[in-house]
C-alpha cells in the first residue's frame, strides 16, 4: 500500500487510480479477509470481552502486542507483568487480578482445547455465520459463542454487572454437584445447582456452583400460597374485588449499589411471585444459598414504571373514591426501597402516584357531567414519634381527636384546594421540603416520619364525596438495626416500628371481621381510622431493595406483607372450597392442580406445625382447649389488661381504690420506653414491704435519704396494698397471655417475637407506673439503685 506522504505529493489523478485499484483487490479478496477477520475474532472475542467485563478494554491493544491474545493466556500472568500491560493503578491492578483468578479457577483444559476446537470449527462454519465487524474498536458478534466463552462471560458479567436473572438462567445445566449441607430442616435441595451468586472478593470459589435450597413452607411462616385461586368458568366468584391488596415491588441496583458491586438477590419469575436468593454460610463454612419464595397480588420488578403499578395498585383505588368510597394505598418498606419514588415518582419526567391518580381524578371529573361541582382538596401531614405535623403550614402541631360518633378528625389540618396535577404537584413538593428527613445508614435523605396525603372530593355544600389516603411510611427497619447510635435516632425506630405493628394489626383484625380493631394502639391507626372502617378499600406496597446487603430487611419486608394477605387467602381458600363442593368441577385444569398440590404442601406443612404444637401443649396443660377457645381467653385477658394499661397519650394515672386516699402522679410514656430491662415484678415478693422503707413502727415510711418522717395513715397503705395486687394481677395476666401466644397456631415467630415484647412493654409501663406512684414511700436506696439501672 503506497504510504500517505507518497499519496499527498501525488496529483489527484494517480491518487484516483489507486483507490480504485486498491477498492477491487479489497473486493476480489473480500470473502478471505472476513474470513482471516472472523479467525481473529473467536480467538481475541473472548479476551476482549473479558477485559472489556472488568472495565480494562483499553488495554486490549497492550494485551495483544505482548502475545496475550486469548482469554486463556490471562491464567499465565503473574502481578511481575501488570504495568507491562499498562495497567498500573491499584484498582486496575485489582481488578486484573480478580480477572485472572477468575480465569484460573475455570477448567483451563477444556477452556484451552474448547478455544482451538473453536477455532476450527468455527473456520469450517465461517460460510454460515453472520458478520463481524470491527467498530471504533469494540466486536459486534452476531453468532452465538462457543460454551467456554458463554460460561467465561457470564462469570465476566457477573463481576460487572451481577444479574442473578440471567446467572440462574445458564446455570441450570450445570451438573456440577458441590459438597455441602444436605437435607437441612426445612428447605430442599434443588435438582439444578444455579452458580453463586454471593459475592467475594475473589473469584476463586465461583469455581464450582452454589448448592442451592428452597424454604418450603418454613415452620415459623406461612407463605406459599398464591393469592388467586384459579377461576373456572363454574367458579362464580370473583378475583380481584378485594378489600385488601398486597403488592410488592422491587427497585433496580442503585448506582452507588452497583459501584459497590452489591449482588441482585431478588428475582420475579411471574407477575405473582417473588423469590429472594439469600445467601449463607454452612457450619463447615461453605456457602449455599436458601431461596425464599413468595406470593402476592401483584409483584413489580425494576422493568415496571410507576404508571404500571399505578394502574395495577392505586387506579382501583381511585375509582372506588369516585364513587364515594374510602380508599388507603401504603407505601411499605426498609428506608432507601422506593416508596416515595412510588408515591412521589422523580418529577417531571416519571410522576408517582400521587400525580397519577389525581389525573385520572380530573379526568373523570372533567368527563363525566354528573359531578360538575366536585372539588378536589388535599392535605399533607407527617406522623413524627407519635406527633401531627402539618406540611403545608408550616409545621404546625395537629392534634387528632374523637367526636361523638367515634370519628377521627384533626383539628387544625390546612386543606388546600388543587384544580390541577401541577398543582397538587407544587403542594406536595413544598410541603416533602418540611418533612422530617434524617440520614439513615441505608440512604443519605432518609424519611424519619410516616407522610400521610389526603385527596378529598368534596360536593358544593363542602361535604366529603370521596376520600383517598396515600401514606408513605417511614422506614421498617427495626430501631436495634438502625446504624444511628444516638438515641433520637433510636427513639424515632423504636416509634416507627410500633405503629408500623400497630397497622398491620388493625388491617388484620379488619380482614378477619373482627369485633375490636386496636386503633389506639399507635398514633397512625388512630388517624386512619376513618379510612379503614365502612365501605373501605386498602392497598399495601411492599417495596424492597434487591441488593445483597438488604436481604434481612427484604425479607423482612416480604414477611410483613406476607402476614398481612395470609387471612385474605385463607378465606379465599374456604371460599374456593365451598364454591368447588358448590358446582364440582370434573375437568382439573392444569392450574387447578397446581393449586391443589400447593394446598395440599401448606396443610402438610400445617401438620408438622401441629406435631410441634402438641409438644408445646403438653407443657401448657392449663390452657388447653380449641384454638378459637384460646383466642377468646387470649381476648379476654387482653381486656383485663386494658384496665392496666394507660392510652397512648404523653402521660397517664393510675386508678386507685379511693380517692379520698388517691396519690396522683402522672410520668411521660416517654420515660417508660425500652424500660423492660427494669425486671421489677411482683412474683416472688412476699409483698410490699419488702419495697417499701418500713422500718418505722406503726407503719411510718421516710422519703428520700430519709430526710421527712413520712406518716403512712391506714387509707395510704390500703393503696399501696391495692397497687401491690394490681401489680400482682398483671404479672400473672402476662405470664398467662406469654402462654396463650406460644400456643397460636398461625402465629409466626416475627409476630410472637413482637407480641412478646408488647406484652414486657405493657408489664414494664405498669411496674414504672406503680413505681411513680409508690415514689414517697419507697425505700431511698433502691430507687435510687433503679434509676442508676435506667
Ligand atoms: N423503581 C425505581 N426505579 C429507579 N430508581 C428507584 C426506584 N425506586 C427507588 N429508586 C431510587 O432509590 C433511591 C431511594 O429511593 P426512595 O427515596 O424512594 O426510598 P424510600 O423507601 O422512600 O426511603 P426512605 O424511607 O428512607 O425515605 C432513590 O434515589 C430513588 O430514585
Amino acid at each position: 500500500m503506497p504510504h500517505g506522504r507518497t499519496i499527498a505529493a501525488a496529483d489527484k489523478s494517480t491518487v484516483e487510480a489507486v483507490s480504485c485499484l486498491l477498492w477491487q483487490l479489497y473486493l476480489s479478496y473480500l470473502p478471505v479477509y472476513r474470513n482471516v477477520c472472523r479467525l481473529h475474532c473467536n480467538m481475541t472475542f473472548c479476551l476482549y470481552e473479558c477485559l472489556r467485563a472488568v472495565g480494562l478494554q483499553q488495554h486490549y491493544a497492550r494485551f495483544t502486542s505482548a502475545g496475550v491474545c486469548r482469554a486463556a493466556h490471562l491464567s499465565e500472568l503473574t502481578i511481575e507483568d501488570y504495568p507491562h500491560l499498562g495497567i498500573c493503578t491499584m484498582e486496575e491492578r485489582a481488578r486484573l487480578f480478580d480477572l485472572v483468578q477468575m480465569i484460573k479457577s475455570l477448567d483451563l483444559d477444556i477452556l484451552g482445547s474448547d478455544e482451538d476446537d473453536n477455532f476450527n470449527s468455527n473456520a469450517a462454519a465461517a460460510q454460515d455465520a453472520e458478520s463481524y465487524a470491527v467498530v471504533n474498536g469494540e466486536f459486534n458478534c452476531g453468532t452465538s459463542m462457543h460454551n467456554s466463552d458463554n460460561i467465561l462471560l457470564s462469570r465476566c458479567a457477573s463481576f460487572q454487572n451481577p444479574n442473578p436473572r440471567s446467572t440462574i438462567v445458564s446455570s441450570e445445566t450445570s451438573t456440577n454437584k458441590t459438597p455441602g449441607p444436605q437435607n437441612r430442616k426445612g428447605i430442599s435441595r434443588k435438582q439444578s445447582l444455579p452458580p453463586d451468586m454471593k459475592r467475594t472478593t475473589s473469584f476463586g470459589c465461583m469455581a464450582k456452583p452454589t448448592p442451592v435450597f428452597e424454604v418450603k413452607a418454613a415452620a415459623n411462616y406461612n407463605y406459599g400460597l398464591p393469592l388467586k385461586v384459579p377461576v373456572t368458568p363454574s367458579k362464580r366468584w370473583v378475583v380481584g374485588e378485594h378489600r385488601i391488596t398486597v403488592c410488592v415491588r422491587k427497585r433496580p441496583l442503585t448506582r452507588v449499589e452497583s459501584r459497590r458491586k452489591e449482588s441482585d438477590v431478588v428475582t420475579a419469575p411471574s407477575g405473582e411471585c417473588v423469590i429472594v436468593h439469600e445467601s449463607k454460610d454452612a457450619v463447615d463454612l461453605s456457602p449455599y444459598i436458601l431461596e425464599h419464595r413468595f406470593y402476592f397480588d401483584h409483584v413489580f420488578d425494576e422493568r415496571n414504571s410507576n404508571e404500571d403499578v399505578y394502574q395495577n395498585t392505586a387506579y382501583p383505588l381511585v375509582q372506588h373514591m369516585l364513587n364515594g368510597g374510602n380508599a388507603t394505598c401504603f407505601a411499605y418498606g426498609q428506608t432507601g426501597a422506593g416508596k416515595t419514588h412510588t408515591m412521589l415518582g422523580s418529577p417531571p419526567g416519571r410522576p408517582g402516584l400521587y400525580a397519577l391518580a389525581v389525573r385520572d381524578i380530573f379526568t373523570h371529573l372533567s368527563a363525566t357531567r354528573t359531578h360538575p361541582s366536585l372539588q378536589v382538596f388535599v392535605s399533607f401531614f407527617e406522623i413524627y414519634c407519635g406527633q401531627l405535623y402539618d406540611l403545608l403550614d408550616h409545621r404546625k402541631r395537629l392534634f387528632a381527636r374523637e367526636d361523638g360518633q367515634k370519628m377521627v378528625h384533626i383539628s387544625g389540618l390546612r386543606h388546600v384546594r388543587v384544580d390541577s396535577v401541577n398543582s397538587l404537584l407544587e403542594v406536595i413538593s413544598h410541603g416533602t421540603k418540611t418533612r422530617t428527613q434524617g440520614m439513615s445508614g441505608v440512604n443519605p435523605c432518609s424519611s424519619r416520619s410516616h407522610a400521610l396525603l389526603q385527596i378529598q372530593l368534596r360536593n358544593s355544600n363542602q361535604q366529603i364525596a370521596g376520600r383517598m389516603w396515600f401514606v408513605d411510611l417511614a422506614g421498617s427497619e427495626r430501631a436495634s438495626d438502625t446504624k444511628e447510635p444516638d438515641k433520637q435516632s433510636r427513639m424515632e425506630g423504636a416509634e416507627i416500628n410500633q405503629s408500623l405493628l400497630a397497622l398491620k394489626e388493625c388491617i388484620r383484625a379488619l380482614d378477619r371481621d373482627q369485633s375490636h380493631t386496636p386503633f389506639r394502639q399507635s398514633k397512625l391507626t388512630q388517624v386512619l381510622k376513618n379510612a379503614f372502617i365502612g365501605d373501605s378499600m386498602t392497598c399495601m406496597i411492599a417495596n424492597i431493595s434487591p441488593g445483597h446487603g438488604a436481604t434481612e430487611h427484604t425479607l423482612n419486608t416480604l414477611r410483613y406483607a406476607d402476614r398481612l394477605s395470609f387471612t385474605k387467602r385463607q378465606s379465599e381458600l374456604n371460599h374456593s372450597e365451598e364454591v368447588n363442593q358448590q358446582f364440582s368441577v370434573k375437568e382439573e385444569s392444569g392450574e387447578d392442580r397446581k393449586w391443589i398440590e400447593l394446598r395440599r404442601r401448606v396443610e402438610s406443612s400445617r401438620d408438622i406445625n401441629s406435631k410441634e404444637e402438641k409438644e408445646l401443649k403438653r407443657d401448657f396443660q392449663d390452657f388447653d382447649g380449641s384454638s378459637e377457645e384460646r383466642k377468646m381467653h387470649l381476648r379476654r385477658y387482653h381486656e383485663a389488661l386494658q384496665k392496666f394499661i394507660p392510652s397512648t397519650s404523653s402521660s397517664f394515672h393510675l386508678e386507685t381504690p379511693s380517692p379520698q386516699t388517691s396519690i396522683s402522679s402522672s410520668i411521660p410514656l416517654s420515660f417508660l420506653r425500652h424500660s423492660s430491662s427494669l425486671s421489677v415484678s411482683a412474683n416472688g415478693c412476699s409483698g410490699p414491704e419488702e419495697y417499701l422503707d418500713t422500718d418505722a413502727v406503726g407503719g411510718e415510711v421516710r422519703t428520700e435519704a430519709n430526710r421527712r418522717p413520712f406518716p403512712l395513715t391506714t387509707g395510704e397503705w390500703c393503696v399501696i396494698k391495692a397497687h401491690w395486687e394490681q401489680l400482682k394481677e398483671m404479672d400473672a395476666l402476662c405470664h398467662k397471655e406469654g402462654l396463650l401466644l406460644h400456643q397460636q397456631p398461625d402465629m409466626g415467630f416475627g409476630e410472637y417475637v413482637h407480641r412478646l415484647e408488647e406484652i414486657m412493654e405493657k408489664k414494664a409501663q405498669c411496674v414504672h407506673s406503680m413505681r411513680a406512684q409508690l415514689q414517697p414511700y419507697l425505700k431511698p436506696i433502691h430507687y435510687n439503685h433503679l434509676e442508676q439501672k435506667q
